[in-house]
C-alpha cells in the first residue's frame, strides 16, 4: 500500500469537547502545515503545533512533520478491513489536535487567551483573507459533514420521489461508483444546529443490522442536509398497498427485527409508516429515515404543518414518546398494507385526509373506534396481531416479547427474500410495461 497511490477518505477532527468536524483529504496532497492551518478554522481560539491518532491498542501517537503524517495515513490504510475495501466508503480516521504550550499566553486562571493577534471583535480583514483562502485551498466547505461525501462528489442520477419533508435523488458517489439515496431536506437552521445534526446522525454508522439501511454520511449545503444511505431498487411499500397476506409475514418480520435491533440500542424509529420500509428486487426488506438527530426531527417539525396521521393517540396528545407509540405506527401501518386504507374511516376518503384541519385528525386518531381488519379477507392470526398494535392504551397493546410468540409470528417459516423479490419484479414489470403502452 506504500508506494500505491492512496484514496481520498475522511479525516474526522475530535476537539477538546468532542465535537467532530469531518475533512476529506486527498492523502497524496495534504501535508502537515495544512492540517494545523485547518485546526485554525475550525477552533480559532486555540493553538495547535501537533496532533495525534490513536493505534489498535488506543495508545496515543503524536504528528508533528509531514514524515509523521506519511506514516499516520500509512498506517490507517494497513488497518482498514477487506469489508471496508469492498464498500468503497472508507471509515474516518480520528485525530486529536494537542495544543501548543505557551505560558506567557495563558492567565492563571487556565483560561484561553488569544494568541495571533485576533481581537475579540472577531478576525481582522487580513485573517479573514487568509481563511477565505485557505478554505479554498483545503476545502474547509467539507468540513460540515460526516462522511467523505459532498455535493461534488455525487452525480445526481434521477429524482426518486418527495415527501413530506424533501426530495430523494438517486446518485452516484463518483470516487466508489457507490449508487446511493440522497435525501436532501432544506432548514432554516444556524450553523450550530447544522453541527448538533451532523454529530447526532453519526449514531448512524454504529447501526448494523441487515433489516436497516445503511448510513453511507450525510453533509450540509447551504441551508440543505443531504442525507445519504442505501438504495434500494424497490422503493417504498406505500407502492405495493395492497400487500397480500403471503408477504405482510415476511415483511413484519422483518420490520420487527430492525425496530427491536434498534431498541436494543435505545433508539427509537419515530416515524415509522409504508413510506419508510423498503424493499429490493434482491427480496430485502429494510426500515429507512430513523428518528436519530433530536433536532433535526424538530427542525423538520417546526416546518411541517400537516399531521402524521400514524401517531398513536398518547402521542397526538403531547405524552411522552415510548415503544408502544412505535408498536401503534407499525399496527397502522400493517393496516394500511394489508387493506389500502387507513384504520380510520373518516380519514380514508384521500380528500377528507386533505381537507381535515390538522386538530380534526387529531381528534379522530383519539376519539374514533378504529376498523378491524375483516375476518373474512385475512387470517385470524394477523388480525389478532394488528388489532393488538392498535390497542388505544399503550400498555396492552403487543411488546417487544408478545410479538416474537405471536401466533402471526410464529407461523412465519424463516425469512424467505425470494417472496419478496418476486412481489419487487413482478411490480417492475408491470410498470414497464405500462411505461411502453
Ligand atoms: N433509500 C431509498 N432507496 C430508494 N428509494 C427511496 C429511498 N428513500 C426514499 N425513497 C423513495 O423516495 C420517496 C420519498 O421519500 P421521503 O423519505 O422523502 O418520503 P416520506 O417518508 O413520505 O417523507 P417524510 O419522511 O419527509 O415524511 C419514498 O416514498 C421512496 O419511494
Amino acid at each position: 500500500m506504500e508506494d500505491s497511490v492512496q484514496p481520498p477518505f475522511t479525516i474526522r477532527i475530535r476537539t477538546e469537547n468532542n465535537q467532530d468536524m469531518d475533512w476529506m483529504v486527498k492523502p497524496d496532497e495534504v501535508t502537515f502545515l495544512q492540517t494545523l492551518e485547518v485546526f485554525t478554522q475550525v477552533m480559532p481560539q486555540s493553538t495547535h503545533t501537533a496532533f495525534e491518532y490513536e493505534d489498535e491498542d488506543g495508545d496515543r501517537i503524536t504528528v508533528r512533520s509531514d514524515e509523521e503524517m506519511k506514516d499516520m495515513f500509512n498506517y490507517y490504510f494497513s488497518e482498514l478491513s477487506a469489508e471496508d475495501k469492498a464498500r468503497g466508503l472508507l471509515p474516518p480516521l480520528i485525530i486529536f489536535p494537542k495544543q501548543g504550550k505557551t505560558p506567557q499566553n495563558r492567565n492563571i486562571h487556565g483560561l484561553k487567551i488569544q494568541t495571533n493577534g485576533q481581537t475579540r471583535e472577531g478576525p481582522t480583514k487580513q485573517q479573514k483573507a487568509t481563511h477565505q483562502a485557505m478554505t479554498q485551498q483545503v476545502g474547509l466547505e467539507n468540513i460540515l459533514s460526516c462522511g467523505q461525501i459532498t455535493k461534488d462528489s455525487l452525480h445526481y442520477v434521477q429524482l426518486l420521489g418527495h415527501g413530506n419533508s424533501g426530495r430523494v435523488y438517486r446518485a452516484m458517489h463518483k470516487q466508489s461508483n457507490q449508487i446511493m439515496a440522497v435525501k436532501e431536506i432544506a432548514l432554516d437552521i444556524s450553523v450550530a444546529v447544522q453541527k448538533q445534526i451532523i454529530s447526532e446522525l453519526e449514531i448512524l454508522y454504529k447501526c448494523n443490522s441487515r433489516m436497516i439501511i445503511s448510513f453511507y454520511g450525510a453533509f450540509f449545503c447551504e441551508n440543505c442536509v443531504s442525507i445519504c444511505t442505501e438504495y434500494m431498487d424497490g422503493g417504498s411499500l406505500d407502492k405495493y398497498m395492497p400487500v397480500p397476506e403471503l408477504y405482510l409475514g415476511q415483511i413484519s418480520m422483518c420490520v420487527l427485527e430492525g425496530m427491536l435491533y434498534m431498541w436494543n440500542i435505545n433508539i427509537l424509529h419515530r416515524d415509522i409508516k409504508p413510506y419508510n420500509i423498503l424493499v429490493n428486487s434482491a427480496g430485502e426488506v429494510k426500515l429507512c429515515d430513523f428518528g436519530v438527530s433530536t433536532q433535526l426531527v424538530k427542525s423538520i417539525a417546526s416546518t411541517y404543518l400537516g399531521t402524521n396521521v400514524y401517531l398513536s393517540p398518547e402521542r397526538v396528545q403531547g405524552q411522552e414518546y415510548g415503544k408502544p407509540a412505535e408498536v401503534w405506527s407499525f399496527g397502522v401501518t400493517l393496516f394500511e398494507l394489508a387493506t389500502g386504507k387507513l384504520p380510520f374511516k373518516s380519514l380514508n376518503e384521500t380528500s377528507k385526509t386533505t381537507t381535515l384541519q390538522p386538530f380534526q385528525i387529531m381528534r379522530v386518531i383519539i376519539d374514533e373506534t378504529q376498523l378491524k381488519l375483516p375476518t373474512e379477507h385475512f387470517s385470524h392470526e394477523l388480525v389478532d396481531f394488528v388489532n393488538r398494535c392498535l390497542h388505544k392504551t399503550p400498555a396492552l397493546r403487543l411488546n417487544g416479547q408478545d410479538f416474537l410468540t405471536h401466533p402471526f409470528m410464529k407461523n412465519q417459516s424463516s425469512f424467505d427474500p425470494s417472496l419478496i423479490s418476486q412481489l419487487v419484479i413482478s411490480r417492475q414489470q408491470v410498470s414497464q410495461t405500462s411505461m411502453q403502452s
